[in-house]
C-alpha cells in the first residue's frame, strides 16, 4: 500500500491522495480467478467428472456430521467415489470423517452422501469447506440435509438429543469471514442473498411430526446453532456470551455450507446431534472432547439412520423428486 503522506493527520494542505487502486487479490481466497473460489467453470469440471462415475442424479444430498458417517451405510446400490479422486476436491483431514462421496439410493431416493466434510480449522477457507454443496447443486441437487455434532448450551438439552436447527447465527460471519465473501458469480446466485428463511419451514414441520410418528420426540428439539471456527473448545466466558445471546448448539461447521446453498437457492434442513454438555460453571471438572462426540454419533446412529432416511422419502415426496 502507498504510504500515507504525514500531513493528512493534521489536514495540512499538500495532502496528495494515494492513487486508488482495486484492493490486492487474496489468492488463497479467491484462488486468484477472480471469484469466491473456484469459477462456476472449475466447478462444472468437477461435476462433469462425478456424473460420468455414476448414473445416478441426486436429488438430496446428506452432509454426514462426525461420527455420523453411518447415516451413508444405508444408501443402497452405493457407487463411492473417495476425495483424492475428484478433481479439485480437498480432502478431509479429521477423525470421524471418512473423506468420499456416496451415490445411491436412500429409502428409493436418489441421494449423493457427503461422508466426511471440510472444516475452517483444517486450513481450508471457509469457500473451499462449501465447495461440495456447489457441486451438489451443478449435479442437479435440490436440497441439502447437513447434519453436524454440536455441543449443547441450552440447559434443557441432553447429550444424544437431536436439534432441528431453525436458525444460525453467523459468528464468523460477524468478523468478516464469510464463504461468499469476494466478486460474486450471478450464475450461482445473487450478491445479497437474504437468510431469515434458510432453514425450510415446511422441512422443520415434517421432521418434528415424523419425531412423533417414530416416537422420539422427547429427544427431539429445536433452536438456533453457531459455528464457531474451531478447533478448541469454547471457553466458559465464550459460552456463557452465546447463551446470552440465544444459541442452542455450538459447533465448528454448517453455517457457512447453508449460507451456500441458500445463495444459489437450494432448500435447506439441518440438524444438530448434541454430544456433549456444554461446560457454562467454573465449578464443573467435565471438559469437551471429540472422543466423546464420536462416541454419542455412534451411540445413535441408527435412530438418526433411520430418522433421516425417512426425512429423505418424505421430503422427496413433498417436492415431487424421482
Ligand atoms: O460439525 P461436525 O463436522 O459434525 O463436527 C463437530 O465435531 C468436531 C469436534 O468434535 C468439530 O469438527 C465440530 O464441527
Ligand atoms: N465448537 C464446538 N463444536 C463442537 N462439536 C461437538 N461439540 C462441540 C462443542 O462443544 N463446541
Amino acid at each position: 500500500m502507498a504510504p500515507t503522506n504525514a500531513n493528512t493527520l493534521n489536514g495540512s494542505k499538500g495532502f496528495s491522495p494515494a492513487k486508488k487502486t482495486l484492493p490486492e487479490v487474496d489468492t488463497e481466497a479467491t484462488n486468484g480467478n477472480g471469484t469466491n473460489g473456484y469459477s462456476y467453470e472449475t466447478l462444472q469440471e468437477t461435476a462433469n467428472f462425478l456424473l460420468s462415475r455414476t448414473s445416478i442424479r441426486p436429488c438430496i444430498g446428506v452432509i454426514c456430521g462426525s461420527g455420523m458417517g453411518s447415516l451413508a451405510e444405508n444408501i443402497d446400490d452405493p457407487v463411492c467415489i473417495p476425495y483424492e479422486e475428484i478433481p479439485n476436491f480437498p480432502i478431509s483431514t479429521v477423525e470421524g470423517h471418512h473423506g468420499r462421496l456416496v451415490f445411491g439410493w436412500l429409502n428409493g431416493i436418489p441421494v449423493v452422501a457427503m461422508q466426511g466434510r471440510f472444516h475452517y480449522y483444517e486450513g481450508y477457507p471457509l469457500w473451499k469447506c462449501c465447495l461440495p454443496v456447489r457441486v451438489m447443486k451443478l449435479i442437479g441437487v435440490k436440497t441439502l440435509i447437513a447434519t453436524n455434532a454440536a455441543g449443547g448450551l441450552n440447559p434443557n438439552y441432553k447429550i444424544g438429543d437431536i436439534m432441528i436447527v431453525k436458525d444460525h447465527i453467523n459468528m464468523m460471519g460477524f468478523a468478516g469471514n464469510n464463504p461468499l465473501h469476494g466478486p460474486n458469480d450471478e450464475r450461482f446466485g445473487p450478491r445479497f442473498p437474504p437468510m431469515n428463511k434458510a432453514y425450510n419451514h415446511k422441512y422443520r414441520s415434517i421432521a418434528k411430526e415424523l419425531a412423533k410418528e417414530l416416537n422420539i420426540e422427547n429427544m427431539v428439539r429445536e433452536g438456533v446453532y453457531t459455528c464457531l471456527g474451531g478447533p478448541n473448545f469454547e471457553t466458559v466466558a465464550e459460552l456463557n456470551m452465546l447463551k446470552m445471546v440465544g444459541v442452542d448448539a455450538v459447533g465448528m461447521s454448517t453455517v457457512h455450507e447453508v449460507i451456500i446453498a441458500r445463495h444459489c437457492d437450494m432448500k435447506v434442513f439441518a440438524l444438530s446431534l448434541i454430544t456433549n454438555e456444554c461446560v457454562t460453571s467454573y465449578d464443573k471438572d467435565d471438559e469437551a472432547n471429540h472422543e466423546e462426540v464420536l462416541d454419542v454419533g455412534r451411540m445413535r446412529q441408527d435412530i438418526l439412520r433411520k430418522y433421516v432416511s425417512k426425512l429423505v422419502a418424505k421430503f422427496a415426496e413433498i417436492e415431487n423428486y424421482p
